[in-house]
């Protein structure tokens, strides 16, 4: 993608925050190197072509603009050099796995995200040149232009930082507001966003703006379920470390005060005192997930970050799953050190997802998964060795069932394709194994115990377990195709192109057994 401005052709106004401006965008086919200063906003000394040319940037039908790109609002036009605008406006580019390379050097220790994520903003270049000034620029956004009255001196060709992304369709809190809730649709967007939080905290990488305005949302037909990703990296910490050094009120907490994190609203600036953004994103999708459920955030209006207890927090509709209203309630715990990890809530809500028949507790149970075994997972290595197996039928069953999903391409939506495909990819079995404990709460008493027993205690006590029979992957997926019909995919059709697992229905290799369609 060619890091010139004046190679892409702009469309419509996106939308604005205090920092940028965001238009849609497309790539100059005919002309690439058309020369500066020609033509409406292609240079930045035209406002007053502009001004009398006025109609601002509206739709433009019929051509796609694939991209969008953000105009970074360049605040000091009296300073020179283009590693200012680097090194202040860099972080930005933390989804960017390329951002090192074109950053060369320019912010020490900054360590953006090292790949792409289906769930988080696709950036797709980013370049400084010079500042455009497009059609609605004076209207819209006039103090961020050179031409503002304060500036005394201006660079001779003041420039700016522009990121070029792929285009999504529309913020969460405009779709929370234009569409009808759908729970099920509500489960698949909190998975989304859990599964982008996990792979921000596992790479060390804090987003701090987490707000409605910066979830954006694709979907190409109305009623289709949207992918969700994470956008707006401009307030991240990617620096390797979550502490930050909070000595005064100068320094940077992030974005809007209404969704920081209990454990950052209630930082005070002193010396040595340390602020530690580890479970700031995880909290803060909390409130999303009301957003998503109920379109309200809480911590918007009712209730104020530093002070709210757990009692305070609105109940969520009863039609609410069990799994999304527990790991709602465990994402807002204040405790940084007691809220759920992001992937074991972004696990929960995925098994919660999968049909596997008529319930998915029940079918977990006909798998001889129980809170017995939830609380004996991890307690020794030959209990583990046992209940691991009962933890294979069910995931040969998930696995199965995301291939069948995967031979339907026209009946499960793509953004729930994908969530199963990024959760397939990282998921392991003590993540599950934890997750598990939303559907079958660990016993306490039982578990501590376990923690007592001799060698030979837990011998007898693993051949007394009854598992059960093996044949439950088989029964699973007839059930769960049966299901199928009710839940959004047509099962019958599915169920002719039989899926058998091997003899023992634990490795999930599947054989098609009959013609597709
Ligand atoms: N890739 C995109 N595709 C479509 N619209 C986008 C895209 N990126 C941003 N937008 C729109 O532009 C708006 C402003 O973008 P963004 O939040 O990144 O700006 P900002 O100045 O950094 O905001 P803030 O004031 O929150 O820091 C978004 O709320 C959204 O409506």
């Amino acid at each position: 993608m060619p890091n010139r401005i004046d190679s892409y052709e702009f469309g419509e106004f996106l939308g604005q925050g205090s920092n940028a401006a965001v238009y849609s965008a497309k790539l100059l086919e005919s002309k690439p190197d058309l020369p500066k200063n020609l033509g409406l906003g292609t240079g930045f000394n035209e406002v007053t072509d502009i001004l009398a040319d006025v109609p601002p940037a509206r739709k433009v039908l019929g051509k796609p603009y694939p991209f969008a790109i953000k105009l970074m609002f360049n605040f000091e036009h009296d300073r020179l050099g283009e590693d200012h605008l680097w090194q202040s406006m860099g972080v930005e580019l933390a989804p960017y796995p390329n951002a090192k390379k074109l950053l060369g050097g320019r912010m020490g220790n900054f360590q953006p995200l090292p790949g792409k994520h289906p769930n988080v903003v696709r950036v797709i270049t980013a370049f400084v040149d010079s500042l455009k000034v497009l059609p609605d620029a004076m209207e819209r956004y006039p103090d961020a232009l050179h031409t503002a009255r304060w500036y005394e001196t201006v660079a001779a060709e003041p420039k700016t930082l522009y990121i070029v992304m792929r285009r999504y369709r529309q913020t969460l809190h405009e779709y929370v507001w234009t569409h009808d809730r759908n729970y099920w649709t509500g489960r698949i967007l909190m998975a989304q966003l859990l599964e982008a939080c996990t792979y921000l905290h596992k790479h060390h990488v804090s987003q701090r703006d987490m707000k409605s305005d910066n979830i954006l949302l694709q979907y190409d037909i109305e009623n289709e379920i949207p992918q969700l990703v994470i956008a707006d990296f401009g307030c991240a910490l990617a620096s390797g470390d979550w502490n930050i050094d909070y000595e005064c009120e100068d320094v940077s907490l992030g974005g809007n005060a209404k969704t920081r994190a209990p454990e950052i609203s209630t930082a005070k600036p002193g010396k040595n005192v340390k602020v530690n953004f580890e479970m700031a994103d995880t909290w803060s999708s909390g409130g999303l997930s009301y957003e998503i459920l109920t379109r309200t955030n809480p911590f918007y209006k009712l209730l104020d970050t530093a002070t709210y207890t757990s009692s305070d927090l609105p109940p969520l509709p009863s039609r609410v799953h069990f799994v999304a209203r527990n790991v709602i309630y465990d994402l807002l715990e204040r405790n940084p050190s007691k809220r759920v990890k992001p992937s074991i809530a972004a696990t929960a809500l995925n098994l919660s997802l999968f049909r596997l028949g008529e319930d998915v507790r029940e079918m977990m149970k006909k798998c001889g998964i129980s809170e017995l075994t939830t609380s004996l997972a991890g307690k020794s290595s030959q209990i583990g060795k046992e209940i691991n197996k009962s933890l294979d039928k069910v995931i040969s069953l998930i696995t199965a069932e995301t291939i069948i999903a995967n031979l339907a391409p026209h009946l499960v939506s793509r953004a729930e394709r994908q969530l199963r495909a990024t959760f397939l990819a990282r998921m392991d079995r003590d993540n599950i194994w934890e997750a598990l404990r939303y559907f079958f709460p660990v016993d306490e008493k039982c578990s501590q115990s376990i923690e007592h027993l001799d060698d030979d205690s837990i011998a007898s006590l693993v051949s007394n377990l009854s598992f059960s029979d093996g044949n439950c992957s088989e029964n699973g997926l007839s059930s769960s195709l049966n299901n199928g019909q009710r839940m959004g995919y047509n099962a019958p059709i599915l169920l002719r192109n039989v899926i058998r697992t091997d003899s023992n229905g634990l490795n999930g290799i599947v054989h098609r057994s009959a013609n597709i369609f």
